[in-house]
C-alpha cells in the first residue's frame, strides 16, 4: 500500500525579488514499510521535502497524500494533529531535553499522542534499557541518538523521518544507528525515510531518491539492499 503519494509537489520561497524553488514539481510514491533514502548535495531540497512530509511546512502547490489524505490541504489544527500522531522525527543533534532522563524524554513525546508505545519497552527495543534513568549528558552521542529514536518511535507513528541522523556521530556509531533504523523499519513495518548527503549509503536503501536543485534526479528501487554494516567508505 502506498503510504506517501506526492504529485507535482512544489515549495517556493520568495526572497525579495527572487523566487527560490526549493522543491520544484516533484512526484513520487513510497510504499508502506520501505526504507527510503533521500540523497543530494547541500541545497538540493532534501530538508524541505522532509519538512513537507512532516507537516512542518506546507507546499506552494501540488498534493501530498499520506495514507490517502492530502495534507497539503490541511489547516493548522489538522497539521498539528498529523505531526503529533502520524510522524516521528529524528534530527542530527538529537534535541533531547537535558533536564529529563532518557525515559522521561520518551514519555514526554508519548504522552501527547493517541496510541503510544510503552516508554521503557521502546528504550529496550533500541538497546537503551539500561540507560533509561540517565540524563542525556551522561550518555554518549550514539546513546543519545538511540534515545531520540526511541522518543520518535514511542509515538507509534506511521512514518519515521530522519534528517542526517548520523551527522554528529563517528563512523562506527553512525553505522550502528543506521543499522538500527533499518532493523526497526523491517521489524515494525514502519516507513522510514532517511535524508543524507552521504552517497556511500546509496546501496543500503530499499528506495533511493536522488535530488538535485529541487528536482528528483532519479528514483531507484533496490530489491536487495546491502546491510550498512557490510559497507566501508
Ligand atoms: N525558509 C527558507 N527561506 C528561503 N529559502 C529557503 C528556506 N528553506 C530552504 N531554502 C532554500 O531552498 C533550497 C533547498 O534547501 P534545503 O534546506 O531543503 O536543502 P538541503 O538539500 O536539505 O540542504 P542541506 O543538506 O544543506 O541541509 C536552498 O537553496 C535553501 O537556501
Amino acid at each position: 500500500m502506498a503510504v506517501i503519494q506526492a504529485e507535482h509537489l512544489a515549495r517556493e520561497y520568495v526572497m525579495g525579488k527572487n523566487v527560490i524553488r526549493a522543491v520544484d514539481d516533484i512526484s513520487f510514491t513510497i510504499q508502506e514499510g520501505t526504507y527510503t533514502m533521500i540523497l543530494g548535495a547541500s541545497g538540493a531540497g532534501k530538508s524541505t521535502v522532509l519538512n513537507l512530509l512532516g507537516g512542518m511546512d506546507s507546499p506552494t502547490s501540488g498534493s501530498l497524500r499520506i495514507n490517502g489524505r492530502d495534507i497539503a490541504r490541511f489547516n493548522k489544527r489538522q497539521l498539528a494533529e498529523y505531526r503529533r500522531n502520524s510522524i516521528g522525527f529524528v534530527f542530527q543533534f538529537y534535541n533531547l531535553m537535558p533536564n529529563l532522563t532518557m525515559r522521561e524524554n520518551v514519555e514526554l513525546a508519548s504522552q501527547i499522542c493517541k496510541d503510544p508505545l510503552d516508554a521503557q519497552e521502546t528504550l529496550e527495543l533500541v538497546g537503551l534499557g539500561e540507560r533509561s534513568s540517565n540524563f542525556p549528558s551522561q550518555c554518549s552521542g550514539g546513546e543519545q541518538q538511540r534515545g531520540a529514536i526511541a522518543r520518535a518511535l514511542a509515538k507509534n507513528p506511521a512514518i519515521l523521518l530522519c534528517d542526517e541522523p548520523t551527522g554528529a556521530l563517528d563512523y562506527k556509531t553512525g553505522k550502528a544507528i543506521l543499522a538500527l533504523l533499518y532493523d526497526l523499519c523491517k521489524k515494525s513495518g514502519k516507513t522510514v525515510i532517511v535524508v543524507t548527503h552521504n552517497g556511500a549509503l546509496a546501496p543500503t536503501a530499499d528506495v533511493l531518491i536522488r535530488m538535485k536543485s529541487g528536482r528528483i534526479e532519479s528514483y531507484e528501487e533496490n530489491p536487495a539492499p546491502v546491510p550498512v554494516q557490510e559497507l566501508e567508505w
